[in-house]
């Protein structure tokens, strides 16, 4: 279940190709870069990394589409709990590649990407698993952008956040501005969006941007920077995967659908995983909450 505007999922072109299968296969053609998936069957963790550092981690045409085919990727991904965003080097993302951008630098060019962009990251902030964006360096853009569609956003010390669009005469495309709009409230996402600026780790969380900031890294030790959010995100993966998606699907649910649907779908979780396996084991033990 998602908001995921299944209408342009299933338009189809005159070959019978949806529209948005029609945009990642023109995309696969922009080059630069990869994405890479690796998941962990046993701790139910999964990390992808955006790798394309000579260009700060940009996402290319082929990057887009490579982001498509990931999600699914970990939409089928049964044994899932949590999926890590980051950057190559120690940066996040630079946002859209703007040798990709300036190909298609017209009005019909960027809704093509807008469309592309809205499916891969309500699709993302729709999967069955936590999802984290650890921000290293900059998230800028379309970067940014990628953030928020993950459930927490967690930075590094020296890290900044900018949603630049403005200084490029454009908007947020990839539905960033609406996710900001839920999470901070129209004021403060008017300021983040009208001033451009880049905002440093101690002022996201302060305004509720993002949720956790690793402070006791040294600067550019990336490798510690991600065992540390490995180590904040335990609190939540040591839980059994069943509960922890089926609180997840709860969310989302209270997320985009009315109220009274959201919850009857709250009592389908619930039954979901009442009496399994992990409520039995809690029921058959000496329950004490510390
Ligand atoms: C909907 C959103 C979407 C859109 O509107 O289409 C976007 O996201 S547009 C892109 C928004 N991002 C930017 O505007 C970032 C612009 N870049 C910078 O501000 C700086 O490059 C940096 C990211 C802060 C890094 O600065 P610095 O560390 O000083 O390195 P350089 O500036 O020398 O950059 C190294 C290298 O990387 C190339 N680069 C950086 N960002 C991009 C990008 N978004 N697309 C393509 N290439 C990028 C930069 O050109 C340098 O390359 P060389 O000149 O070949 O060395």
């Amino acid at each position: 279940m998602n908001n995921n505007n299944s209408a342009k999922k299933v338009k189809m072109n005159g070959n019978g190709e949806s529209v948005i299968d029609n945009i990642r296969r023109e995309y696969s053609d922009y080059k630069g870069g990869a994405l890479q998936l690796t998941k962990d069957d046993t701790t139910g963790i999964a990390d992808i990394c955006i790798n394309a550092f000579e260009r700060r981690n940009a996402l290319s045409g082929t990057m887009m589409s490579q982001l498509s085919d990931i999600i699914t990727q970990l939409e089928q991904w049964e044994q899932g709990k949590a999926v890590i965003i980051h950057g190559s080097n120690g940066f996040f993302s630079s946002g859209g590649d703007l040798n990709t951008v300036r190909n298609i630098d017209n009005s019909d060019g960027g809704r093509r990407m807008a469309l592309l962009m809205h499916d891969n990251l309500s699709r993302l902030q729709a999967l069955p698993l936590l999802s984290v964006a650890l921000i290293e360096g900059k998230a800028l853009g379309g970067g940014a952008e990628l953030t928020t569609a993950c459930d927490f956003r967690v930075m590094s010390r020296e890290a900044e956040i900018g949603f630049v669009h403005i200084k490029l005469g454009v908007t947020t495309g990839w539905g960033g501005g609406t996710r900001l709009v839920q999470m901070l409230g129209p004021c403060k996402a008017l300021d983040v969006m009208m001033s451009g600026r880049l905002i440093k780790a101690a002022e996201a969380l302060n305004i509720g941007l993002v949720q956790h900031v690793i402070s006791d890294c040294d600067t550019n030790d990336s490798n510690c920077v991600l065992s540390k959010c490995h180590e904040w995100l335990n609190s939540y993966t040591r839980h059994n995967a069943a509960t922890l998606r089926a609180i997840k699907g709860i969310v989302n649910s209270a997320r985009w659908l009315p109220t009274d649907e959201a919850l009857k779908k709250e009592v389908e979780y619930f039954a979901s995983v009442w009496g399994g396996p992990a409520h039995q084991k809690a029921l058959g033990s000496n329950i004490k909450h510390k």
